[in-house]
């Protein structure tokens, strides 16, 4: 390859890379919050469903045309790192015990947030694909009732 020259692009690459979500600056607490409060409404979010889950990624995704991104591939993938990020969070702690009783409230926030990542992308890459993931998920729950019969009764 000539010196200076980049390589092909490969027909299904993206030339532009994903956008990230991150503002340049970080934001003070206060204003955080505030960001928080007015993006979550008065909505009751212990009520939040999948497929509205999945409706809200899909709008999150269109109002910054960030459709052309989310292909399979790239949602995969992006998923896989959120996993590495969840993982992280567990490295070199040795057994955790259940409920996470030692921890601080801001770790157990940050983990959350690292299993929300995952779950997010997770919808949005069965939404993509044109999966119902709660049918599949629930059918699959069947499925290994099956498999793996109760013991009791
Ligand atoms: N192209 C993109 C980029 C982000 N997101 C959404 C889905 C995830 O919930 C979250 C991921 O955002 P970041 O890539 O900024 O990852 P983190 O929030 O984990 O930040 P960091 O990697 O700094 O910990 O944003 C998205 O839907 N599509």
């Amino acid at each position: 390859m000539p010196q200076g020259a980049s390589p092909p692009l490969h027909p299904l690459a993206c030339s532009v890379p994903p956008p990230r979500l991150k503002e340049n600056r970080s934001l003070g607490m206060g204003e955080a919050k505030e960001k928080m409060d007015l993006a979550m409404g008065e909505e009751k979010v212990e009520d939040v469903g999948l497929k509205e889950l999945s409706k809200k990624l899909q709008e999150f995704a269109e109002e910054r045309d960030w459709e052309k991104y989310h292909s399979p591939r790239n949602l995969l993938l992006a998923m896989v790192g959120e996993v590495g990020e969840l993982s992280e969070i567990f490295m070199w702690k040795g057994e955790v015990a259940k409920g996470l009783p030692n921890w601080e409230e801001s770790d157990k926030e940050h983990l959350g947030e690292e299993l929300s990542d995952v779950l997010l992308y997770l919808l949005r890459l069965a939404d993509i694909c044109g999966i119902d993931i709660a049918e599949a998920a629930t059918k699959k729950i069947v499925k290994n009732a099956i498999k793996y019969p109760s013991k009791k009764v």
